[in-house]
């Protein structure tokens, strides 16, 4: 177990840049089982949740190198479709593999993932679109086991815009036999980016960014060497980090546009944002104005940024009010910087954050990967130290995030306990 010890009251003045998405990279990595040859990913970046793909896709027969940003995966000796319980408890994205493996290999048994408890989060949809491609599918003693005779193609309907469903389904329709459609498809940048490697090895997906995708099933794929998009949610976490330390900061390698709903909603705040090719500069002197906020699938507010803005509101001039749509369990870091002397009610899907003048550090523990990113952010706002348990939770998501924060003006200090 690590903690981190935080000491509050230092402004944040530098560059920092933003590490290859992990929203991005693990369902590419997952798509390299559709292949039966060699592919290079690069800007891979060094997380907790990357480091169990790798060990996912070793477990399953593939030889992963891993050096710097630079990982090479070699599909050639997988050869086992079944997944320990073990593996895929240990990350909620370990369900990205079931649509490559039937695609591939007509079969799969995976246990349920695991993850962060944000909230139930189901598979109904990845397995209704599956059954709708003609796959079979058993629900037994935790496990889902899909198995099929051929794939074919077919017009899916999502009841809600699924990001994990939506690449679950591309995937699965690559090597199927016809045309599928994906309608009601979840829009985020990552599933571009999906769509992009997959057509990069060969495959036939368009539609990606609008709410239909159509894929045709193609015989093979062949190899590929592909550079993930930056992390929208670690630039928009670094946004918030400026502005709550009443800090300058110049944040390198994003994708301006991935960050609209995140750059509009702090312009909302008074937060100065200057937006340059792949570069953003946030910049603060003042306390933040009030802000309502709902979480919305993409391009809508990212329920990953919901727990880091709250942080920042907590010390808002005002009333704010936010709504989380997304994820029914995703106010655990509520309690928490109540513990800091935030004051925040909670209705249902509704926090109700009336802002107060200082926030204190004390003992306060990661439920979750951005509830943990937001108490990073309120400690390095409050007056004092902050002991921060459970950082693992942070690693799954933030490339060694003391380090980038220290590089720049903060005090932190990771402790092994
Ligand atoms: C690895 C990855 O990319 N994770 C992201 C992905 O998670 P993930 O892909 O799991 O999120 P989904 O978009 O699938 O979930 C959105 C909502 O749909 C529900 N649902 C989903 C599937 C299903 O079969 N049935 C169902 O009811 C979920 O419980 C949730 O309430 O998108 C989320 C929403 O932007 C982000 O917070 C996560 O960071
Ligand atoms: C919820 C998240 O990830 P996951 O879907 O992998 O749990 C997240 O990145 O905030």
């Amino acid at each position: 177990m690590q903690r981190f010890m935080i000491t509050g009251g230092y402004r944040l003045a530098g560059t920092i840049r933003v590490s290859g998405s992990k929203n991005a990279t693990l369902p590419i990595m997952a798509a390299s089982l559709l292949l039966d040859g060699n592919c290079t990913i690069r800007g891979v970046p060094r997380l907790r949740d990357v480091e169990v793909m790798r060990e996912l896709l070793i477990y399953l027969g593939a030889s992963v190198s891993w050096e710097k940003d630079v990982m090479h995966i070699d599909t050639q000796g997988v050869g086992y479709q079944d997944v320990s319980e073990e593996l895929m408890r240990r990350m909620r994205a370990s369900n990205l593999v079931l649509g490559p493996l039937v695609s591939r290999y007509k079969y799969a048994r995976i246990s349920y993932p695991g993850g962060c408890e944000i909230g139930a989060r189901p598979m109904n949809l990845h397995l209704k679109g599956m059954q709708a491609m003609g796959v079979g599918i058993k629900e037994k003693f935790g496990y889902i086991i899909a198995e099929t005779d051929k794939l074919k193609g077919s017009e899916i309907y999502l009841d809600m815009p699924s990001v994990g469903a939506t690449e679950n389904l591309m995937m699965a329709a690559v090597l199927a036999e016809g045309n599928t459609v994906i309608r009601n498809a979840a829009r985020e940048p990552e599933i571009i980016d999906l769509q992009n490697f997959l057509n990069c090895m060969g495959a036939n997906v368009k539609g990606a960014g609008t709410d239909t995708i159509k894929v045709t099933g193609v015989d093979g794929l062949h190899g590929a060497d592909y550079t993930v998009i930056p992390d929208r949610i670690e630039a928009g976490t670094h946004m918030v980090a400026a502005a709550i330390t009443k800090g300058d900061v110049l944040i390198t390698n994003v994708i301006p546009e991935h960050l609209d709903p995140v750059i509009n909603k702090l312009r909302e705040a008074g937060v100065y944002v200057e937006v340059k090719d792949d570069k953003v500069r946030v910049a603060m002197d003042k306390k933040p104005k009030a802000i309502d906020i709902k979480t919305m699938p993409y391009p809508g507010f990212p329920t990953d940024m919901q727990p880091q803005l709250m942080a920042l509101l907590t010390l808002a001039e005002g009333t704010s009010v936010i709504s989380e749509t997304i994820f029914e369990n995703r106010y655990k870091h509520v309690m928490e910087l109540r513990r800091m002397g935030a004051d925040i009610k909670v209705e249902g899907h509704t926090a109700v954050v009336r802002g107060v003048t200082g926030i204190s550090g004390t003992l306060v523990e990661a439920s979750d990967l951005r509830a943990g990113a937001a108490l990073v952010l309120a400690a390095m706002a409050s007056e004092n130290g902050t002991v921060l348990d459970q950082v693992d939770y942070i690693d799954r998501g933030y490339e060694r995030l003391e380090n980038k924060y220290n590089a720049i003006g903060a005090r932190i200090i990771r402790v092994h306990s």
